[in-house]
């Protein structure tokens, strides 16, 4: 199924991962608002967030709200817990406190590294929800999944389990990352991106209707850079990009927020 993709607003993403400690975000944010301002970014027609470590948080919200930056920003994990006794945690109702937009739920090195499941990722999602924190789900095969399964089969079954533990309404964003496509400079084709976009899509239509599937946005990820983002953004299902390496750039970043002007899009 394909959905017209006019009524999306593209999200343009940056995941900073382990990088940049508050000094440096707010130098970053700085530079990536004035270049987006200066090339006359249009942030009605493509949205712009960054996702830095939680210290980073408090000090790049005074810097977006003292600015009026054009700027949202999210977390890069959340707990799935309210309060208590989870030492390490993040609340979900602190994020929001702290006017964060979003929060990525289940990227690849989260589920690697603390062994998160579908099924934790998706309570993570909820608590997001639950305080107006649209949470970023993502999903992607392993080389080898890809091997076994082909692109959509592991992504699709991901997103089918994290949906389960979702209420039916509520606005999510999907970002699809193929895990060997991360940082290996060896991004998906825009066709690869498209064909597993549109099985996602498909798969929300069936788990929480037609409307949300049109409304929903699917991000691509994976060595996204300027020179290759225009391709993926041409394609129906693919509404944005997650970034990693090149968002650390703001120049580089800002280029790729700006694909509608580089390429005449
Ligand atoms: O994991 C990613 C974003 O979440 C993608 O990372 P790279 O853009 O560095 O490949």
């Amino acid at each position: 199924m394909t959905t017209p993709k006019a009524d999306r607003v593209p999200l343009i993403a940056g995941n900073w991962k382990l990088n940049q400690d508050h000094l440096q975000a707010i130098a970053l944010v700085q530079k990536l608002a004035w270049t987006l301002q200066d090339g006359k970014h249009d942030h009605a027609a493509v949205e712009v967030a960054v996702f830095p470590p939680f210290t980073d948080l408090r000090s790049v919200q005074t810097l977006v709200s003292a600015e009026k930056f054009e700027l949202r920003f999210g977390a890069q994990d959340v707990s799935q817990h309210e309060s208590g006794a989870h030492t390490g945690e993040v609340s979900a109702s602190m994020l929001a406190k702290l006017e964060c937009a979003y929060a990525i739920v289940g990227h690849s090195e989260r589920r690697q590294d603390h062994h998160e499941t579908d099924a934790v990722v998706g309570r993570k999602a909820a608590a997001a929800l639950q305080h107006g924190v649209t949470p970023v789900i993502c999903v992607g095969e392993t080389a080898e999944d890809l091997e076994q399964h082909g692109a959509s089969a592991v992504p699709v079954q991901q997103l089918r389990d994290v949906l389960a533990e979702l209420p039916d309404s509520g606005e999510i964003v999907v970002a699809y990352e193929p895990v060997w496509a991360i940082g290996s400079g060896q991004a998906a084709t825009s066709e690869q991106a498209q064909q597993v976009c549109q099985a996602l899509r498909q798969t929300i239509a069936e788990v929480r209707g037609d409307e949300a599937a049109a409304a929903t946005r699917i991000l691509y990820g994976g060595s996204v850079k300027s020179g290759n983002i225009a391709g993926f953004m041409r394609e129906p299902d693919v509404d944005g990009a997650l970034v990693g390496g090149a968002s650390l750039d703001a120049a580089e970043f800002a280029a790729i927020a700006r694909y509608r002007q580089h390429v005449g899009t």
